[in-house]
């Protein structure tokens, strides 16, 4: 045989080998899409058949927005993929999140330093998962927050000083006033935010507000983009080099905290991840805590940043709303100023306070294209239809939260007053935080930060919507605004 007969022979044992893949891919996509057990959900056919189909919409992060149209298309159960299910039925939800509680789904492991690293959020491992819990809930807990509160004030602060500064610095308008400062109230708050998660998790505050930029943020990013492209693509770990900013200044800051005498320690969460201990006594190592703090970095900055941010931009565009909230709350609150900001214990009492939070969390949840994405461990009935183990179940908050057979014809609506009478909330039919063991550990801690925000700057300042500009929303982990700017006209209130 010549060398050119058996290039030919290795050709063709290629093209056979590929059309015999190809064949049996297609065979089976068309079996998973047309014939196997999730046909007959409704959906559209092309993302039953091949999830990288709709890759461009995930990549653009408008996956959120294609699953609404489909919802509104097809009912509240609606297959996204040959393995995915959105799930809105309150009944369905509540199964799979709390009676049953199933198990996180593996794409939780994205987020992990190390595959086999788990930590509180990405924990897949029912066991693992509950011991970490119970070490780590009492830096969330109701007692501990009291600690945190000066912290977060500290950091609170800042915002004030900068808006007033930006207020003052215009030229004096006609009778006397000052000028309006456009804010770019989605930046600001975003920015306090981080420096409120570097003040209780990091241990020093990042300056965000006041300088806009820190290295600390820079490399958490950083460190999620390589988790995620490393885990899709592995060869990816070639160009995006694991950098040791982080775990030094981690394992530095662990070592200076462990040799302070008890009495000098700060009380934040990072004194409580390095005294927690598990039933066997041992504690976290300097690897586990940086696991951790990163990822309550991650989950709790943009998560409430765009919480707070949404509510201040709704409370802009409603401004009857706005003016009630400021009577609430200038009743309670006489006076406030820099260093004199309100008691969270105060502010916790406000009706309707927490009920333009609760309805901005129910209109703009971060979960907008789901929420605790779990993995059935049995077949199960969802609504008419049987689903068996293995099928991923992305629990759909925004169709549920917005369904007006439950809520109302105003449910699409922004109606704090819905909140001040209990008969019209819906029972089981709110979850911006999530429900049953994977619940928002954050959740008091966030409560917290969003009323100091909100009540502060409602209090202080009057804010004005600039019409016309984009409110245009990105979803990847949690949403953002995609050009990260929304501009407010504010002006310091006029205390005549
Ligand atoms: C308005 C602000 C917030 C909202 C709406 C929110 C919402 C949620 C939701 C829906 C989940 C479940 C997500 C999932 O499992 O896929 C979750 C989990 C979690 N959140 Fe938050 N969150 C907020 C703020 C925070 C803050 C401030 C922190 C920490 C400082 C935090 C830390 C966590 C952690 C660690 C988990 C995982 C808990 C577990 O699996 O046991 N969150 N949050």
């Amino acid at each position: 045989m010549t060398a050119s007969n058996v290039d030919i022979d290795i050709l063709a044992l290629v093209k056979i080998c590929t059309i015999v893949f190809l064949g049996w891919y297609l065979a089976k996509s068309f079996y998973v899409a047309f014939l196997g057990p999730l046909s007959k959900i409704p959906g559209r056919k092309r993302d039953a058949f091949a999830i990288w189909l709709s890759l461009p919409t995930i990549l653009a992060g408008k996956d959120w927005l294609k699953n609404r149209l489909i919802h509104a298309e097809f009912g509240p159960i609606i297959r996204t993929g040959p393995n995915f299910l959105f799930v809105g039925d309150r009944d369905a939800i509540k199964k799979i999140v709390i009676t049953e509680d199933f198990p996180k789904a593996q794409f939780y492991k994205l987020f992990r330093r190390k595959s086999d690293e788990e930590t509180l959020f990405s924990g897949t491992d029912k066991k693992f998962h509950k011991l970490r819990r119970r070490m780590l809930s009492p830096a969330f807990s109701i007692k501990y927050l009291a600690s945190l509160e000066p912290l977060i004030k500290n950091c609170f602060r800042d915002v004030i000083i900068i808006i007033d500064h930006l207020i003052n610095d215009l030229s004096m308008g006609v009778n006397g006033r000052k000028q309006s400062a456009i804010i770019n109230i989605y930046q600001i708050i975003h920015n306090c935010s981080l420096d409120v998660i570097g003040e209780t998790a990091f241990g020093r505050k990042f300056d965000m507000v006041l300088t806009n930029k820190h290295q600390i943020p820079d490399e958490v990013r950083y460190s999620l983009r390589r988790m995620v492209m490393v885990a899709f693509l592995p060869f990816a770990r070639l160009f995006m080099r694991e950098r040791k900013y982080l775990e030094e200044f981690v394992t530095k800051l662990a070592k200076t905290r462990r040799q302070q005498h008890p009495d000098v320690v700060k009380k934040d969460i990072l004194q409580i991840l390095l005294d927690s201990v598990d039933d066997e006594n041992t504690g976290l190592t300097d690897y586990e805590i940086l696991g951790q703090i990163e990822e309550f970095m991650i989950a709790g900055s943009d998560t409430t940043s765009f919480s707070t941010s949404i509510a201040m931009i709704l409370l802009s565009r409603h401004q009857r709303v706005l003016e009630k909230l400021f009577q609430e709350i200038r009743a309670a609150i006489p006076e406030i100023g820099p260093d004199n900001l309100p008691d969270y214990a105060l502010l916790k009492e406000l009706p309707y306070l927490n009920a333009v939070i609760n309805e901005t969390l129910r209109l703009w949840p971060i979960t907008l294209n789901g929420l605790t994405i779990r993995e059935l461990t049995k077949d199960i009935m969802i609504g008419p239809y049987h689903v068996p183990a293995g099928t991923v179940v992305f629990p759909s908050t925004y169709y549920l939260h917005t369904n007006k057979e439950l809520w109302g014809p105003d449910a699409l609506e922004f109606v704090p007053e819905r909140w001040l009478v209990p008969e019209r909330i819906p029972k089981d039919a709110f979850y911006p935080f999530s429900a049953g063991s994977r619940n928002c550990i954050g959740q008091n801690f966030a409560l917290l930060e969003m009323r100091l925000i909100i009540a502060s700057l409602v209090r202080r300042y009057e804010f004005t919507d600039i019409p016309g500009q984009p409110f245009d929303i990105k979803h990847f982990i949690t949403p953002m605004l995609t050009n990260h700017q929304y501009n407010i006209l504010m002006n310091l209130r006029n205390e005549d």
